[in-house]
C-alpha cells in the first residue's frame, strides 16, 4: 500500500472532498467543538483491544462478536497482533515525518489529484487562540471502516457515551474506526465514530488513516437480515456515488450527512 495523497492537518479533510470549482467544509462548526476541559482522560483503559492472534482458529466466531460488540458500544476499537510487521509501519511513519520536512515545493510535488486516494498523513503545530490546536477537527468518516496507524505521540479522542476521550497509542497496534456507509448497512446499529485529533507545539505527531471505501457503484442502506418489523430501515438504499456527491453538494457537518438518505418512514 502506498501513499496517494499527502497532507498536513485541516487541509486533509478540506481537500478530501473538494470539488474542482470551490471549498467545502467538511468538518463540524466550531461551535460544536468541545473545549480541551470536555475531555475524560481519565478513562483511557476504555480502548477496546481486538487480539487477532487466533483469528483464524476455533475461536473464530468469539473474535467476530467480540468485533461486533466494540462497533456497536465504542465505534472503534485497537487490533493488537493484526499482520502487519512493525518494522514496515515504523518505517511508514518515518517516511512520513521526514515528508513533513521536506520544503514545500518538494512536498507538493507528491500531491495527487485523486480524492478518493487512500491514505492520508497527519501532522500539525499550529499558533492557536483555542486552548488546543486540531490536527483534524471533530468528524466522522465517510468511510465504511478507517484504519488508522499512528506514532506514540498522543492525540486522537473519540466520543463514548457522550464523553470524549483519549485514545492513547497502543504499542503495534492500529486503531479501527465505524465509518458512515458501515452505520448505514448496519441501519444504525454501528454509529460512525465521531472523533478529532489535537496537537501540541512541544512534540510533533504523525498518524496514517487508511480509508476503506466502497466502490462508486455500491448499493449501500441497511442489511435487508437486519430489518423485520420491530426494526425498520432508517436508510434508503443508496449507492456509495450518490452519498459521495452529495458530501460535495450539501454543507452540512459530517455526522449530519447520513441523514439526506433517511428513509422516508424513519
Ligand atoms: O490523526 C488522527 O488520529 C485522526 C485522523 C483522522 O481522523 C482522519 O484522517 O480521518
Ligand atoms: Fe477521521
Amino acid at each position: 500500500m502506498s501513499p496517494t495523497m499527502l497532507q498536513q492537518a485541516d487541509a486533509h479533510h478540506r481537500s478530501l472532498s473538494e470539488p474542482k470549482n470551490g471549498p467545502f467544509t467538511y468538518t463540524d462548526p466550531l461551535s460544536e467543538v468541545p473545549t480541551l476541559s470536555g475531555v475524560d482522560t481519565s478513562i483511557d483503559g476504555s480502548t477496546p483491544i481486538i487480539d487477532m492472534e487466533g483469528l483464524l482458529g476455533p475461536q473464530r466466531s468469539e473474535f467476530v462478536k467480540q468485533i461486533g460488540h466494540a462497533c456497536e458500544k465504542n465505534g472503534f476499537f485497537a487490533v493488537k497482533n493484526h499482520g502487519i510487521p512493525e518494522m514496515k509501519i515504523n518505517n511508514m511513519l518515518d517516511t512520513a515525518r521526514d515528508f513533513f520536512h521536506l520544503p514545500e515545493e518538494e512536498r507538493l510535488k507528491f500531491r495527487s489529484s485523486d480524492p478518493n486516494s487512500i491514505i492520508r498523513l497527519v501532522t500539525a503545530c499550529q499558533e492557536s487562540e483555542l486552548d488546543v490546536t486540531y490536527g483534524v477537527r471533530t468528524h466522522t468518516d465517510p468511510t465504511l471502516i478507517t484504519i488508522l496507524m499512528q506514532d506514540d505521540v498522543p492525540g486522537l479522542q473519540v466520543i463514548n457515551d457522550d464523553k470524549w476521550i483519549d485514545v492513547n497509542p497502543i504499542p503495534n497496534a492500529v486503531v479501527v474506526h465505524v465509518g458512515d456507509m458501515l452505520q448505514a448497512l448496519s441501519n444504525c446499529r454501528y454509529k460512525s465514530l465521531l472523533h478529532q485529533a489535537i496537537v501540541n507545539c512541544e512534540k510533533e505527531r504523525v498518524s496514517i488513516a487508511s480509508y476503506c471505501y466502497p466502490s462508486d457503484d455500491a448499493e449501500i442502506g441497511p442489511a435487508k437480515k437486519l430489518i423485520d418489523d420491530d426494526h425498520p430501515a432508517i436508510y434508503k438504499d443508496f449507492t456509495y456515488k450518490e452519498f459521495h456527491e452529495s458530501m460535495w453538494r450539501v454543507k452540512c457537518s459530517t455526522a449530519k450527512r447520513l441523514d439526506l438518505f433517511k428513509a422516508e418512514s424513519a
